[in-house]
């Protein structure tokens, strides 16, 4: 069974959105798929995905292990690795979670005929419009993503989705996927003022659509060592076709 078409769900209010995100350069919205779309989306992601580790690496770039790779490197040498980053990560930037590369999956062959693959044909096509229509951004030609997993204590530290370089990123989505979530629990999506405030945070939540201008200051909270469950989403960027 291959699941109900993923498509956004019609009742959504685009218009109101739209207005929304270009007044505050961020915008929700509830349910953004229909029930049986949202329960399908979490089932796979709770059942039928072997996730990749990814953290930081050495070289500022992401560190992706499968689960294959991760056991060849050992308990001992992961543990090693993700000493050094954690040190990095608090003298200037890291991030640790799971991940499954919707794009590279696709385009490698990996885990051909997978139900998920759906979700990335998704992403590139009604959900591409979605953002163009309500970002108003015509150059918007794609969407990356990745699905997510966070466990206790994993993180992304301090960052803005583009850094000094130039970037083809100009709109963060998330599609929240985390049924239940208790305020304490940490992995919030926070945004930082100036001063070293939060000056909004976003707890992890069901069948919610993110929308954020990049670049802008956030992270994500630790998720509380006490957690219980997992921290679902889809989180990817809308992008312009580049140089
Ligand atoms: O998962 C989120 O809420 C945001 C993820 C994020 O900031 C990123 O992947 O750069
Ligand atoms: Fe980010």
């Amino acid at each position: 069974m291959d699941g109900p078409a993923i498509r956004i769900n019609p009742k959504i209010d685009i218009g109101q959105a739209a207005d929304a995100f270009k007044r505050d350069g961020f915008v929700q919205i509830d349910e953004i798929f229909e029930p049986a779309v949202a329960e399908h989306l979490l089932h796979l992601l709770e059942t039928r995905i072997d996730w990749d580790l990814v953290f930081q690496g050495e070289d500022g770039r992401p560190s992706l292990f499968n689960q294959t790779q991760a056991k060849a490197a050992g308990n001992e040498e992961l543990r090693r690795r993700l000493a050094t980053m954690m040190t990095r990560a608090g003298a200037a930037y890291g991030f640790l979670y799971l991940t499954y590369p919707l794009i590279t999956a696709y385009l490698s062959g990996r885990d051909s005929g997978h139900p998920i693959h759906r979700l990335t044909e998704f992403l590139n096509d009604e959900f591409v419009r979605l953002g163009v229509a309500i970002s108003g951004q015509s150059e918007i030609v794609k969407a990356d993503g990745q699905l997510t997993r966070y466990r206790p204590g994993d993180f992304i530290g301090l960052h803005n989705d583009i850094g000094a370089e130039r970037s083809d990123r100009l709109i963060a989505y998330t599609l929240g996927l985390t049924r239940h979530w208790r305020p304490d629990w940490g992995g919030q999506l926070l945004f930082h003022d100036d001063a070293g405030d939060v000056s909004r945070g976003f707890a992890p939540r069901w069948n919610t659509l993110t929308l954020f201008r990049v670049p802008q200051n956030h992270s994500v909270a630790p998720v509380a060592a006490y957690a219980q469950g997992a921290r679902l989403s889809v989180v990817g960027w809308f992008r312009n076709a580049g140089a």
